[in-house]
């Protein structure tokens, strides 16, 4: 066992985490709308029930938004970017050059979540909150570098508290940019070479599950790749394990910069009382993160998809949460919430624009 943590120039926690402040802003769910929106439910042109989840999801969506007649959905999804130094450990497909290089992707409009931000009508931000590399001169992303990628987590803390700290901030920012934009519903997305491992190792930590129940291939690692990243996880929470209790010092040891601010963004939502889809295994790690941290945000939150990460199901689990969709995609970047975010459209179109049995002048059930 060579690594070692070294002690921190950072105060303890609390810091001056927002946390607290957050934690009071993330108020009750009125349930003053649901006979109302159950009762529309019920009482649209079709048979009791028969659109299913999407009636769910309907219900979800009014009752978040205070409604019976919610608005028009208009989502808006963020793509958090961040480097992590434990790539030094061998534990990814592809170099740690290729979140940069991504970053310039999207903006360029040729990525996944690009193509899919254009097709569903939806917005798309990039935030550099943590890329190890120059994008000072990129137009059109949104410079929050806290650092220039974390730390090797298997040597020493991935982030200062303050730095972590300074994340989660970037991603409420995120949140209220988007409420401030006329959003209604949330998307997450992230991209950083790396961050499979590290979320690995948080959600192993918050879950007290061994990480060989939830590591995966990430971007394709072989099988003995995979057994490296088993290793690699392994080892830093055998030394953290004894330091470390709060799940904000576990964000700090071994999370990542888009990884804190995702945590900040789904907080965001709740705070500004927007719902929120999450993507794929890390953005659901960072949603139990906040869920950890503020125990209120877990009725914002919508499952987009079931990942091949293994750990997605342990987490989605965990949470309480039933995944609209299982297309066996391990991409990330929100490219699970966008393909979600048309079922959600449809749902809420469904539910505001249907005629009534009354209305159609249609015969509801008889006592059969
Ligand atoms: C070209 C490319 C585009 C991506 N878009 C998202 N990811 C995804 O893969 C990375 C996590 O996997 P790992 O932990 O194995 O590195 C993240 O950046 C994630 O968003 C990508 C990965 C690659 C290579
Ligand atoms: O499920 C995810 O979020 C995921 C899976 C593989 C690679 N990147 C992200």
């Amino acid at each position: 066992m060579n690594a070692s943590v070294p002690p921190s120039s950072d105060p303890p926690f609390p810091l001056h985490p927002p946390l607290d402040a957050w934690s009071r802003m993330v108020g009750p769910i009125d349930p003053g709308f649901d006979a109302a929106i159950k009762d529309r439910l019920d009482h649209l042109t079709k048979p009791l029930g028969s659109l299913g989840r999407l009636e769910d999801v309907a219900f979800w969506y009014a009752r978040l938004h205070g409604s019976d007649r919610p608005p028009a959905p208009r989502g808006a999804c963020v793509v958090f970017a961040g480097d992590h130094g434990v790539t030094a450990e061998g534990v990814s497909a592809y170099p740690s050059s290729v979140t940069r290089e991504m970053v310039l992707n999207y903006l360029r409009g040729g990525a996944a979540i690009s193509v899919l931000s254009r097709t569903h009508g939806f917005s798309l931000s990039i935030v550099d909150v943590g890329v190890d590399g120059d994008l000072s001169g990129a137009e059109g992303l949104i410079h929050r570098k806290v650092a220039r990628g974390t730390k090797n987590f298997r040597r020493e803390p991935a982030m200062a508290p303050r730095d972590g700290i300074r994340a989660l901030e970037v991603g409420m920012e995120m949140a209220d940019r988007s409420a401030k934009a006329g959003a209604t519903l949330l998307l997450t997305g992230e991209m950083g070479i790396g961050n499979t491992t590290s979320s690995t190792a948080l959600a192993a930590a918050l879950l007290r599950r061994p990480p060989e129940e939830l590591a995966g291939t990430g971007t394709g690692l072989s099988p003995e790749g995979r057994r490296k990243k088993i290793r690699v996880v392994e080892e830093s929470l055998a030394v953290y394990r004894p330091l470390l209790s709060s799940p904000l010092d576990w964000m700090c040891a071994v999370g990542g910069f888009e990884i804190a601010a995702l945590t900040g963004f789904i907080i965001g939502g709740a705070v500004r009382r927007i719902p929120v889809i999450l993507d794929g295994f890390i953005t659901t790690t960072a949603a139990l993160l906040a869920v950890e941290l503020i125990p209120g945000v877990r009725p914002w939150l919508l499952a987009s998809h079931m990942s091949l990460e293994p750990g997605h199901r342990h987490l989605l689990e965990h949470l309480g949460l039933a995944p609209l969709l299982a297309l066996d995609l391990r991409l990330g970047e929100g490219s699970g919430a966008a393909v979600a975010y048309p079922l959600v459209v449809s749902a809420v179109e469904l539910y505001n624009r249907m005629a009534t049995f009354s209305e159609a002048s249609v015969s509801e059930a008889g006592p059969g």
